[in-house]
């Protein structure tokens, strides 16, 4: 999937949060869209979702193919962990709940068996952000959809969990599934095949993958990558349109 040129502005804004952007998804890799807070990552995988509406992106999947994870949890917090599993799962209309569940369960490992069966009867506003962020993610992971877009999908997880988290989300990869999502924490992409596109200044200014991002700034630390990307980039504020 590509994007050729998608510009967005929002209401009240008189810069573009997204300008002229060109992006082009690997379809056997993750793609990872990474840049600073703001930067208009969220605002991307919603036009992607098709949660904002654009005139200048059309989707090449149908509503029903695609899955979206926002950050936060727009359910009400006296649902329970099962309710969750169900709600999720139940999307899936071909097949009964007990089948998806059944399957579910056989794809989890001993600890997130566990996990699973500690949150069951727990309700999402008595979970922690991370156990929350698994259970949902996880359920997601089990969706048969063609395109998966997740954000942010392993912030606030212990490394042990998102572990877990990226290998489901790896896994749907190698299924072939197009997959797409965004993250802060670059370390975690060390070991995964995936293409990094980095977002700054409205624009994809870097696509490619983790090793060469590294290569290019001389350092084996991707924040260290990530800094000097964002100095090569010029960071300089305007003084004249500052607090005005
Ligand atoms: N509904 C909105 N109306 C006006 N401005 C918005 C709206 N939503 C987001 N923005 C602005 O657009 C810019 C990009 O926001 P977005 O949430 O896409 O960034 P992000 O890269 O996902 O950030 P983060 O890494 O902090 O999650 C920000 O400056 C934000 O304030």
């Amino acid at each position: 999937m590509k994007i050729h040129s998608l510009t967005h502005y929002y209401k009240g804004r008189s810069s573009p949060v997204l300008n002229q952007l060109c992006i082009e998804f690997d379809p056997n890799k993750l793609n990872v869209i990474v840049g600073l807070n703001g930067a208009g990552k969220t605002t991307l995988l919603d036009i992607i979702s098709g949660v904002i509406p654009s005139a200048q992106f059309h989707s090449s999947f149908a509503e029903e193919d695609v899955v979206y994870q926002v950050q936060g949890v727009p359910l009400p917090s006296t649902m329970k962990g099962k309710d969750i599993v169900r709600l999720i799962l139940k999307c899936d209309t071909p097949f009964s709940f007990s089948k998806s569940l059944k399957t579910f369960i056989e794809s989890l490992m001993p600890r997130e068996k566990e996990l699973l069966n500690r949150l069951w009867d727990v309700r999402i506003g008595d979970m922690s952000v991370g156990e929350r962020r698994w259970l949902m993610i996880k359920s997601i992971c089990q969706l048969e959809r063609k395109l998966y877009i997740f954000d942010e999908p392993t912030a606030g997880i212990d490394p042990d969990t998102r572990n877990y988290v990226l290998n489901g989300i790896n896994r749907l990869v190698k299924k072939g599934k197009l997959v797409i999502m965004s993250t802060h924490i670059l370390h975690e992409l060390e070991f995964i095949d995936c293409k990094i596109h980095f977002l700054h200044k409205g624009k994809i200014l870097y696509e490619g993958d983790y090793v060469s991002f590294l290569k290019k700034h001389n350092t084996e630390n991707p924040d260290i990558a990530f800094q000097m990307f964002i100095q090569e980039q010029g960071g300089e504020l305007n003084e004249e349109t500052m607090f005005v």
